[in-house]
């Protein structure tokens, strides 16, 4: 038997890191949303009980450093299923973007396995697994919108923001989240974006509410460490995008505009400066 499941790439409309914790990690309030470019994953029940993960992409571990193969071996464990199974990783999302491209992997391997296996889990428990493997694989579990608090585990659903175009470029430069989170210092940030504000803009549908209040304080130290990525949101409002914003860590920036007819001029004037870019939707 095969199992097909969807990874869309997510973003966030709103980062604010309120401290660091005695564990390592950050509090943080997150305002998440998908968008629809996905990895796709195929799986499939092997005669032996055993993993194996296979992609066509060339720059993704495909060992035990694969977020789909701890989700496979984590499900394994607990639900002692002694069963194999084969997984294709068709890869879209770009990789270390800020996109939650891997978390996405873990949490559809999730969602799949427990499909394939007939396991029954509740969706909030595969959430709680889904903790051991990233912050931001448990909001990737149940997709949609979201706010995130905790380390960004801890879910709140909400309405989804009015639709709109999402104009996505990475430029090609790698960034390591725990390095940003690691230079990231809470005590000298001058301005916090407002939680209560976006939340307020989102439930009203209000698209000219969102722009005003998109905000991520990470940018503080990503644009620092790379000036290409302040580079890139200033081509992107000249460019005549709404509101645009780094995503997660960095170094993926996304643009929002709300009317079609500008955004092939966005993308195509991107293009001269980024060979990765994207048009999307959010996913409502
Ligand atoms: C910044 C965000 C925003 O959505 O996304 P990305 O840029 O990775 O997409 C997330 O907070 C990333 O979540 P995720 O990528 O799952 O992080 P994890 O694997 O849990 O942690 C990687 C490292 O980041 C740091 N970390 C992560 C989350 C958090 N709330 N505080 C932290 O300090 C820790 O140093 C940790 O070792
Ligand atoms: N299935 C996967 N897809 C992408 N990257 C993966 C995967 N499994 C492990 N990784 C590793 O995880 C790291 C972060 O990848 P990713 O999840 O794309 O980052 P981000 O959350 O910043 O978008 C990369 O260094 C990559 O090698």
């Amino acid at each position: 038997m095969k199992v097909y499941e969807k990874a869309p790439a997510k973003i966030n409309l709103l980062l604010d890191v309120l401290r660091k914790r005695e564990d390592g990690f950050h509090e943080v309030e997150m305002i998440m949303t998908m968008v629809d470019l996905a990895d796709r994953l195929e799986m499939e029940e092997l005669p032996r009980d055993t993993i194996i993960i296979s992609s066509q992409a060339g720059y993704i571990p495909l060992d035990e450093k694969n977020l789909a193969f701890q989700a496979a071996r984590l499900i394994k464990d607990r639900y002692d299923v002694r069963r194999g199974v084969y997984i294709h990783l068709d890869k879209k999302i770009p990789v270390a973007a800020g996109l939650a491209g891997g978390s996405s992997d873990a949490a559809a391997t999730l969602r799949g396995l427990n499909r394939l296996w007939e396991l029954g889990i509740p969706e909030d428990e595969l959430c709680t697994l889904g903790a051991e493997l990233g912050s931001d694989v448990p909001f990737c579990v149940t997709g949609g919108t979201a706010i995130a608090r905790g380390r960004g585990e801890k879910l709140e659903r909400i309405n989804n923001p009015p639709q709109c175009w999402v104009i996505l470029a990475k430029p090609p430069i790698n960034v390591s989240t725990a390095d940003v989170y690691g230079k990231f210092r809470a005590a000298e940030l001058k301005e916090h974006p407002s939680t209560a504000a976006m939340l307020s803009a989102i439930s009203s549908g209000s698209f000219p509410g969102i722009i005003a209040n998109l905000g991520n304080v990470l940018e503080t130290v990503t644009l620092q460490l790379h000036p290409e990525v302040l580079q890139l949101k200033e081509i992107m409002h000249r460019l005549g995008a709404d509101g645009v914003l780094m995503s997660g860590s960095g170094p993926t920036v996304f643009g929002l505009v709300s009317k079609e007819a500008k955004v092939s001029r966005i993308y195509n004037g991107l293009r001269g400066f980024c060979k990765e870019v994207y048009v999307v939707r959010m996913l409502t």
